[in-house]
């Protein structure tokens, strides 16, 4: 199979350029029709010498994501399902809000890390997605807002999959995106979320980068984390904070820690205390999410009133927090529920 054409950084055009006796401008000019002017064939990039065009055609392939469905929500928020070339499927997310347009991606086809609550890991992983899998979701999302006249303002790596297994494809995918000479989406307005992949939260720290960081604790201790998510058995509870410490000393930005809040299971005042406790002094913010239910699995919703009690728990001992506002709720809130529903309807 060809590689896509938005699996290539800007340097990685250069090097292509260079190995092929070009001049170096024809790389900033094909990310230019590929990001700026966002043509989807080969033929449209008029200003290219029409050998250079068929070469291209006969080293790349243009089409990564073939619209299976979507779902739009009565917030706007719009839900989609792609096919990829092997059959597989992925989801895309954007959300309307009023400083902009969010689109959250995916990195992986499904999950291996098998949180307890999430309906990405269900099947568990087919595979990583590349980094022009990752990127031709924000064009897609880029080219149907064009029709409003809109642009993507900010990214989430909150879709299916665990952006930190899929290391170098996401790092390309993030390269690609925030180039001023494509995108340019600004890295304040990136956000990466890792469940914890401690060695790849030392990685990301010493990249050069502005770009924000997630992590998905949700809970205050050792022992209920490894109930909950069995990866604080490979990376402990005590190495994770340990390494979001260093993330936060090496680069001075703060980390928003995510914490789902489950009936019954994590989301009495104690563990808010608890959570507290381990976050003092820290730069940090933790960001409550009611869960998402997913008919898979038996977890309830904190009610609305132990939901502010927990955060008020966290606030009375200065940890920043904020409760995430929920978007597309009729339609398959959850990361993965949609792709799960899918597979379902097709293997019976
Ligand atoms: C789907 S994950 C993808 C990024 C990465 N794998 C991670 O876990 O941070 C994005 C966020 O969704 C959360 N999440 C997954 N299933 C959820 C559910 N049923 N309800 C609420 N949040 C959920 C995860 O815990 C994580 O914070
Ligand atoms: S929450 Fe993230 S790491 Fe956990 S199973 Fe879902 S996608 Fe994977």
């Amino acid at each position: 199979m060809k590689p896509l054409v938005y699996d290539l950084t800007l340097e990685g055009w250069e090097a292509w350029a260079a190995e092929r006796g070009l001049p170096r401008f024809r790389a900033a000019q094909i990310f230019d029709w590929l990001y700026v002017k966002r043509v989807t064939d080969f033929a449209a990039m008029t200003n290219l010498p029409k050998q250079l065009r068929a070469q291209l055609d006969e080293e790349f392939r243009f089409a990564a994501l073939e619209e299976i469905t979507h779902m739009k929500s009565q917030d706007g928020t719009m839900k989609f399902l792609f096919g990829l070339h092997d059959q597989h499927v992925i989801e895309t997310v954007i959300m309307r809000h009023q400083y902009g347009n969010s689109v959250c991606v995916t990195t992986q086809v499904g999950c291996r890390i098998g949180c307890t609550f999430c309906a990405s890991t269900l099947g568990g992983l087919k595979r990583n997605l590349t980094a022009g899998e990752i990127v031709a979701q924000v064009v897609k999302c880029q080219q149907m807002l064009d029709a409003e006249g809109e642009r993507v303002s900010s990214i989430v790596v909150m879709g299916s999959g665990e952006p930190f297994e899929n290391y170098e494809a996401t790092m390309d995918f993030l390269r690609i995106v925030i180039d001023e000479k494509g995108l340019n989406i600004g890295q304040r307005h990136i956000t990466v979320s890792t469940s914890g992949i401690v060695p790849n939260i030392y990685r990301f720290a010493d990249e050069d980068t502005q770009i924000n960081l997630a992590v998905s604790i949700h809970a205050p201790n050792d022992a209920l984390r490894s109930k909950l998510m069995p990866v604080n058995r490979r990376y402990p509870f005590d190495d994770l904070i340990e390494a979001c410490k260093y993330y936060i000393e090496k680069t001075g930005r703060r980390i928003t820690f995510e914490y789902a809040l489950i009936g019954g299971v994590n989301d009495q005042p104690e563990h808010a205390a608890e959570l507290a406790e381990v976050l003092q002094g820290m730069l940090c913010h933790v960001n409550l999410i009611p869960v998402n239910h997913v008919p898979e699995r038996k977890y309830v919703r904190t009610p609305r009133e132990d939901i502010f009690g927990f955060k008020k728990v966290l606030e009375h001992n200065g940890i920043n927090t904020t409760i995430r506002r929920e978007q597309g709720h009729d339609i398959a809130a959850a990361c993965g529920q949609l792709r799960a529903k899918h597979m379902q309807s097709i293997t019976g």
